[in-house]
């Protein structure tokens, strides 16, 4: 983070200090309100203090709340990548959003959804609707101009024309129509990337034109690096069984969308929570959601929640130096750079990357680091947030993505994309009794009380009878983006563009793409260094691998969660977090990486048209 202090996190340690608690939290000092002495049954050491950690604790607490849990952060902050930012502008604040700045309620999102209830956060959300234009207007750069991605809602004429004279779709409505026809891939082969998977079924434009524009907003990776195996592991098996991914998508449609018994029992347990109605309407109006203060809002109330459970603990500026299992595999010792910090727990869960895991992985009386789990690459990516007083400097959407096959004299800055972050907040005019669609404020109150979704132009109101929530806080609202630039392309660069650079990089990108050349108001650079693993050919076997030498060395007393194993988004890292605890709690033997490559499939009953699927 190259601008502004980490006030968030500090601001809670202020209003624990005011609360009178006894202690000060985080801080560099720990903190714990043991509220009975009572033996605890799990003495967890949890290892990184960003979103999957604080999740681990989360769900620990709750599912074993005789457990003793302790959190090791090497930073003076929590949250990890997740940062959002409040800051000043002429007249009023703005956020922004260093990392990831939206959570989507669907698949492994009913974990994010369902914790936005239980901390009560609902009331301090944002839910752009299904209908709106950040929800259906998305857009590709290529070569040199937006183009907007069919919709359903579009109409079958809009689509259709587009698909036939942008240069952007050439080939891929003939590739996709003669998917079927083509062979299958030899029975041999155990994985390849998503290019060479793509361009096979489809065509090599489909995946240098569209697909890599996917995975830049996805993964800032490269197509041609990524495995089809682990992110496209329905058509990757689909080809395998059906002979084709049209083949196996017919299949599904027939007969029920395949799943691993695994997932269909997790989608069970969470069909079976007991959702607040209302909540529930809006999540299935609402593509994504984020939250009045950003999405640190869910970090600082996920933290300010364990603290006053009472039994965990946060070592904050804590950096630990080496885990060491005892000889009978009984307990690990975590050892910590002050060693008054260091201790000896009966599980330790690593939410650490891959490579920080390794370092501190230590045989007995071992000084050489131990290769737990084989080398996961990973990107860098530079965000840039931008404020501009004009309002509606770009066209309403989502923002756009940038694919591979881009020309370099049009993207010679090597931007991955822009997001048009004020689609994710109402402004003042939105807010205005006079703008709104219906103004009868009780008719509204009373349908809201009738548990009725109402919305609020684009927004669905569900705060009510408050004000709905917005993220700037400003009379006239003007234009907020996030250019993002690097990921792969920067791969194996000595060093990367500083602060400057990097604003005159987003800026240079905004002229020519959308020919933006104000000043901005407000500006913010960040750097997350290393912050997306990239599931590369091969990246299964790694966890299984992995997954085997985690276990020789730890017998189940050492567990892994993050987002190097199962998806890279914040959902993802909820999930394994989840996972990590759900095993523990049951007493199963377990590395967090057993599921991987699991070859139990169960078909869920099928979709008819007309009817709704569950969500
Ligand atoms: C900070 C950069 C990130 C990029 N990708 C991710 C992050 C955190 C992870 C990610 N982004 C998306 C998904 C899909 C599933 C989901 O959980 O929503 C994942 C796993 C989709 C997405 N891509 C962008 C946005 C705003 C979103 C919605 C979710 C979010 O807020 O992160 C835009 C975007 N992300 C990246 C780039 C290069 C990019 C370009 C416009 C990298």
């Amino acid at each position: 983070m190259l601008r502004h202090g980490h006030q968030l996190n500090r601001s809670i340690c202020r209003q624990y200090r005011r609360s009178g608690t006894q202690a000060v939290w985080p801080c560099a000092v720990q903190f714990r309100r043991q509220s009975t002495e009572v033996k605890p049954t799990h003495d967890v050491a949890i290892l990184g203090g960003g979103i999957t950690g604080l999740a681990s604790a989360y769900y620990l607490a709750r599912e074993l709340p005789n457990s003793r849990i302790t959190v090791y952060e090497a930073s003076d902050r929590i949250g990890g990548w997740l940062s959002s930012k409040r800051v000043p502008v002429k007249d009023g604040t703005i956020l922004f959003e260093a990392g990831p700045r939206t959570l989507r309620p669907a698949s492994n999102g009913v974990l994010s959804a369902r914790m936005m209830q239980e901390l009560d956060l609902a009331k301090d959300a944002i839910f752009p609707q299904k209908t709106s234009p950040a929800a259906q207007n998305r857009y590709v750069y290529y070569p040199d101009h937006l183009v907007r991605m069919p919709h359903p809602a579009f109409g079958f004429a809009e689509n259709a024309w587009s698909l036939l004279t942008e240069p952007v779709f050439s080939g891929t409505p003939w590739a996709a129509a003669q998917e079927i026809f083509r062979e299958a891939r030899d029975q041999g082969v155990q994985d390849e990337s998503v290019g060479d998977f793509f361009s096979r079924r489809l065509s090599r434009n489909t995946v240098d034109r569209i697909l890599s524009a996917v995975l830049h907003g996805i993964y800032a990776g490269d197509a041609w690096q990524l495995s089809a195996k682990s992110l496209f592991s329905g058509p990757w098996r689909d080809e395998a069984t059906a002979g084709s991914i049209f083949a196996g998508m017919l299949k599904s449609r027939a007969d029920g969308p395949e799943l691993t018994r695994r997932e269909a029992d997790f989608l069970q347990v969470m069909k079976s929570y007991n959702w607040d109605p209302l909540l529930r309407a809006t999540l299935k109006d609402t593509t994504a959601f984020t939250f009045k203060d950003g999405l640190q809002m869910l970090v600082d109330k996920l933290a300010r929640h364990l603290v006053e459970k009472g039994n965990v603990e946060f070592r904050t500026s804590t950096p630990v130096t080496s885990i060491v299992a005892s000889e009978n595999r009984n307990n690990v010792t975590v050892n910590a750079e002050d060693a008054t910090q260091s201790g000896t727990y009966t599980h330790v869960i690593s939410a650490l990357s891959p490579g920080h895991l390794n370092q501190v992985a230590r045989k007995l009386e071992d000084t050489a680091t131990t290769i737990l789990v084989p080398s996961i690459p990973t990107v860098t990516v530079m965000t840039v947030n931008l404020y501009f007083r004009t309002p509606d400097l770009h066209p309403p959407g989502f923002g756009y993505l940038i694919p591979q096959a881009t020309p370099f004299e049009n993207n010679p800055e090597r931007a991955l994309g822009v997001v048009f972050d004020t689609a994710y907040s109402p402004s003042p005019k939105d807010l205005d009794l006079n703008n709104w669609q219906v103004n009868d404020v009780d008719q509204l109150k009373q349908a809201r009380e009738q548990g009725q979704l109402i919305n609020v132009n684009d927004f669905a109101w569900y705060n009510m009878p408050h004000q709905p929530n917005k993220q700037d806080d400003v009379p006239e609202r003007g234009t907020k983006l996030t250019v993002m630039l690097g990921g792969h392309w920067w791969n194996g660069w000595p060093s990367f563009p500083d602060e400057k650079e990097g604003l005159a990089l987003a800026r240079s990108v905004l002229q020519r793409h959308l020919n933006i050349s104000e000043e901005p108001e407000a500006w913010q650079v960040n750097i997350q260094k290393d912050c997306i693993p990239q599931y590369t050919v091969g990246h299964e076997s790694r966890l299984k691998s992995a997954h085997n030498n985690i276990w020789r060395e730890y017998k189940g007393r050492l567990r892994v969660a993050g987002n190097w194993m199962a998806g890279v988004g914040v959902n993802d890292c909820l999930r394994s977090a989840w996972d990590v605890v759900q095993s523990l709690r049951s007493g199963m033997d377990g590395t967090g990486l057993e599921h991987v490559g699991t070859t139990d499939f169960v078909r869920l009953k099928p979709v008819r048209p007309g009817q709704q699927s569950d969500k």
